[in-house]
């Protein structure tokens, strides 16, 4: 499944910005963090509940099963059902009807590969296919943007006569939330980035350095442009370094990964070639997450590849988009790049978001005895050039 807003349903970025629905869908995340259930609209103008299956309890499935008036579905994923073993769906997301047997700890054996249970998938009454325009398939990409388990309950709603989405959502005090603004979300969010901070900030590989602070428009995480020296599209394109934020490997000196080394390396290079830019991005987990990327690593302690435990979690190998990288390039007066990184995907995406790379510099570092069989796997199973 690509990404939502790659497969975004509205391809025209020149409309204007629609604050209302990138605010729907941010409170909506807010919501599903919490814990609450939010009311989901799907195109067809269909409702829904959808509930967090890290919110789920009996109590919240009775709730959920009472406020419906109808009985829930679990959606998931594709790469989910397929690590759960449910026969071969073609969709992008697969819903289970909860039988009586499928109770909270049972969704949760289903859901979460790190919670040790003997249980199969249990007797489910069956299981289909949904797209994404879906209330099941919103509600799961609500899930990710929400970097909880890519996983929901999701009961289905049918406002009495005269009830509207809208009066019905106000009577039950719900966040209102369509599918078609989920699925635009990241598109939108990426699209008017602000910058909100600009110093001077000396570091010790390179001086002349600023860091410079963007905010998307729905108030969300910043992502950073750390500009080395002052390079100037006038001198050629820009030496540059997409590096996604990796609390781990940057700030504690992680050992499984080569983040630590790649950032502190791309600074010192860019200062040694005499200017440039790292865009540090608000992608933690290849945009999965701190919390589900240590998941992944439970299961990588269990014998999985950094791929493999992604999709067991039930995401795709990588969930990063490029538009805000793109769009800092742009503000910043950069089209052309020279990229320093060994990832072929990163020169794709970045070519699918207007900006032209000239030329790919390795970004390699030695091993470190910890980190050889996630380099392995990156070389292997994503292209990774080393
Ligand atoms: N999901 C997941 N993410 C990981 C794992 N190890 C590191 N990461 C994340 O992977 C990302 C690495 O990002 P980058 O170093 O910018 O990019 P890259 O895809 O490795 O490609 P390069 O440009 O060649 O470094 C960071 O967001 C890390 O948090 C892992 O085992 N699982
Ligand atoms: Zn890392």
């Amino acid at each position: 499944m690509t990404s939502p807003s790659l497969a975004k349903l509205t391809d025209d970025l020149s409309q204007p910005l629609d604050q209302t629905a990138l605010r729907s869908v941010d409170r909506a995340i807010g919501e599903l963090r919490r814990g609450d259930p939010v009311l989901v609209e799907d195109l067809e103008g269909r409702l829904a509940l959808a509930l967090s299956v890290e919110a789920v309890t009996a109590e919240a499935l009775e709730e959920l099963r009472k406020s419906a008036g109808a009985a829930p579905v679990l959606a998931v994923t594709r790469p989910r059902a397929v690590a759960i073993g449910l026969p071969g769906q073609q969709a992008p997301v697969v819903t289970l009807a909860l039988t009586g047997g499928l109770d909270a700890d049972a969704i949760h054996a289903l859901v979460d590969p790190t919670r040790r249970t003997s249980e199969g998938p249990g007797p489910t009454l069956s299981v289909a296919p949904a797209e994404l325009g879906t209330r099941e398939g919103a509600a799961v990409a609500l899930a990710k943007l929400a970097r909880l388990l890519p996983a929901a309950v999701v009961a289905p709603v049918r406002p009495p006569r005269g009830a509207t989405a809208g009066t019905w959502a106000a009577k039950h005090d719900l966040m209102l939330v369509r599918a078609r603004d989920i699925l635009d979300y990241q598109t939108h969010a990426a699209r008017t980035l602000t910058l909100v901070g600009d110093a001077a900030v000396p570091l010790v590989d390179a001086e002349n350095t600023r860091v410079l602070a963007f905010r998307p428009p729905d108030g969300g995480v910043e992502h950073l442009a750390i500009v080395i020296g002052d390079p100037s599209a006038q001198d050629g394109p820009a030496l540059v370094r997409l590096h996604s934020e990796c609390f781990t490997g940057d700030l504690l000196g992680s050992l499984r990964c080569d983040c630590g080394d790649q950032l502190r390396g791309a600074i010192a290079e860019i200062a040694r070639q005499g200017s440039g830019i790292v865009l540090y991005l608000a992608q933690e987990g290849r945009g999965i997450g701190l919390v589900n990327k240590l998941r992944a690593y439970q299961l990588q302690d269990e014998g999985f590849d950094t791929v493999e435990a992604n999709e067991m979690l039930g995401f795709d190998a990588d969930e990063r988009v490029y538009l805000p990288a793109a769009e800092m390039l742009r503000q910043l007066g950069f089209s052309q790049v020279r990229l320093l990184t060994n990832n072929p995907d990163k020169l794709r995406q970045l070519a699918r978001c207007g900006i032209e790379v000239i030329d790919r510099v390795p970004h390699v570092f030695p091993s470190n005895g910890h980190n050889e069989a996630y380099l392995k796997t990156k070389a292997e199973r994503s292209g990774h050039m080393f």
